[in-house]
């Protein structure tokens, strides 16, 4: 793109906002209620299907003429061209030089993915083989340790991308994963992650899986060094070898740390940490779960990306979620966003899109390097009902933010029985219908009366007892949390953030955010363990934090 064609893009984009800002405007004293009651094919137009996946953006601030203006704006972006250089595998992360592959990995016909001229597709389908037949070994006991008793445990070495991922999926898949061979998941450089995962476990039924893109990072290097000493004082410096696997793109940093070939998993640095669960970093899942459900995993995830390249942007499930969060963020100026899975297994769903969201949206400057001129990434968070309900939700409700949410809800559980089912999804649905409805001071006022309340009280008490409603929401409705329907429920975020981005005209797929903190911590570790004295140089806060601690510690 020439200079003339980018500040072109930008005209259009700015031009496209613009109407959307009018068109805010236009919709001012107008309620969600109002739109639902108004229209009663509303559901129908405002929600889409895909597959065992239903979503339902109907309880949204959004009319026909929204989404219009939302799809301009996309079109405006140049949404469609960046979609389909990810998927041709161009070098769309441009700080980086690198392709945005995650794809691939799910791609499993096969079909051609060119990067650098060369096709990557023989290599993805062999190192996935080469994961399934070590998972497989590792389930049916052909593969044990070195004392010859079978594994038991897994353990999951690994931070960020490569942890959230298969921790997230390892437990959302519990019904689909093997008796008696457990999954744990340590990222954390706090000695006591590992020493609470660890205390229970018998060395020699245990397998670590070292898992790092760069096999740099610090706490996951620390924590393999612990686990190493850990097996070698049980059962020998000898055993090491038959305890250890390891996921990297860095192989010769893997054979210094003296994991064997055979024990080595790679994938290729076109795959983000936080978009690697697709890849050798699944090792764990595949082990807990094994290669078939591994593989219907993957299915979901290629089902959504098929859908994403081809449907029309009006009817694309991750464009309109992409562009709802544009409408939310950038329009109707929301700071943050809740995702709420009304299923238990899905309780680190939030923590993964956390990463996968604010990593890849918490950007200031465009893809050209100019300060951006609207806000990015909102802050996502989120923690499964019905618990939330019972903590956070008075602010969702009552707070004087609006917090756009993402209920998620499978129409069955795993377990026999309706009972806890009906009663999990009536609290959903009721907690939507609760956010867009509210209640007025009439209707509270005539609640406490009704009640048997004095009207004087009543007025008093009143007021409290005030929903604003109109408090946007979408709703996630799928069969049931299989691994085809998590394959594309986390697919489906992966692209609304790719959407979200580039309509931003940001880049999603780095991270140097994350550097200077750690630049930091590796100049302060001398400095806390005490081998250099000095607190010169250091700041007052930082100089007195350590000077007492210093004295604090025992
Ligand atoms: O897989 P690794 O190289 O160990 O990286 C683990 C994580 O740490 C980094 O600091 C990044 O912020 C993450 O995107 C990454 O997933």
């Amino acid at each position: 793109m020439t200079s003339a064609d980018t500040a072109a893009a930008q005209t259009a984009v700015d031009k496209a906002f613009e109407a959307l800002e009018q068109h805010r405007r236009t919709l001012d004293k107008s309620t969600i209620a109002d739109l639902l009651a108004g229209d009663p094919r509303r559901f129908q137009r405002f929600s889409l299907r895909l597959g065992s996946v239903l979503m339902d953006h109907s309880k949204t601030l959004a009319t026909s003429r929204t989404v219009k203006l939302l799809v301009d704006l996309a079109r405006a972006s140049g949404l469609e061209a960046r979609r389909d250089a990810m998927f041709a595998g161009e070098k769309i992360n441009a700080t980086e030089k690198r392709a945005v592959l995650h794809v691939a990995l799910r791609t499993l016909s096969g079909r051609p993915i060119h990067v650098d001229g060369r096709d990557v597709m023989p290599e993805v389908a062999a190192e996935r083989e080469r994961c399934f037949a070590f998972a497989e070994a590792i389930r049916s006991g052909a593969l044990r340790g070195a004392t010859g008793k079978r594994i038991s445990t897994v353990v999951n070495i690994g931070i960020g991308g490569s942890d959230l991922g298969p921790a997230m999926a390892a437990l959302a898949l519990q019904p689909y994963a093997k008796r008696g061979l457990t999954a744990r998941f340590v990222s954390n450089v706090d000695g006591a992650h590992m020493a609470d995962t660890l205390r229970d476990l018998d060395p020699a039924r245990t397998l670590f899986v070292v898992a790092s893109k760069t096999f740099t990072t610090i706490e996951t290097m620390t924590n393999a060094a612990t686990a190493r000493g850990w097996v070698a004082q049980a059962l020998g410096e000898a055993a090491v070898g038959h305890h250890f696997a390891a996921v990297s793109t860095n192989l010769a940093a893997v054979n210094t740390f003296g994991i064997a070939a055979e024990r080595m998993f790679r994938f290729w640095d076109w795959v983000g940490g936080r978009y690697s669960v697709w890849s050798a970093i699944g090792l764990t899942l595949m082990i807990a779960v094994g290669p078939r459900h591994f593989t219907a995993f993957l299915a979901g995830a290629e089902k959504v990306d098929e859908h994403f390249r081809n449907a029309p942007l009006a009817r694309n499930m991750p464009v309109i979620m992409g562009l709802m969060g544009i409408w939310h963020r950038n329009v109707l100026g929301y700071a943050s966003h809740a995702v709420l899975p009304y299923d238990q297994r899905l309780a680190r769903f939030p923590a993964h899109l956390q990463q996968l969201d604010m990593e890849s949206l918490g950007k200031s400057v465009t893809l050209a390097g100019a300060p951006v001129e609207r806000p990015t990434g909102p802050v996502i968070w989120g923690e499964p009902g019905t618990n939330g309900q019972h903590a956070f939700f008075q602010l969702l409700h009552q707070g004087t933010d609006v917090v756009p949410c993402d209920f998620l809800i499978a129409a069955s559980p795993h377990e026999r029985g309706r009972k806890h089912h009906d009663l999990l999804i009536a609290n959903c649905l009721a907690q939507s219908k609760a956010l867009m409805r509210g209640r007025t001071l009439e209707e509270a006022t005539q609640q406490l009366i009704d009640g048997g309340m004095a009207p004087k009280e009543a007025a008093k008490l009143a007021p409290h007892r005030v929903f604003a409603g109109n408090r946007p929401s979408t709703t996630f409705l799928y069969r049931k949390l299989d691994p085809a329907t998590l394959g594309m429920l986390v697919a489906l975020y992966e692209h609304k953030v790719f959407v979200m981005a580039t309509v931003l005209g940001i880049n999603a797929f780095d991270q140097w955010g994350v550097e200077l903190g750690k630049e930091l911590a590796t100049a302060l570790e001398p400095v806390v363990a005490g081998r250099q004295a000095a607190l010169d140089g250091l700041d007052g806060s930082t100089a007195g934090l350590v000077a007492t601690l210093r004295k604090m510690r025992v």
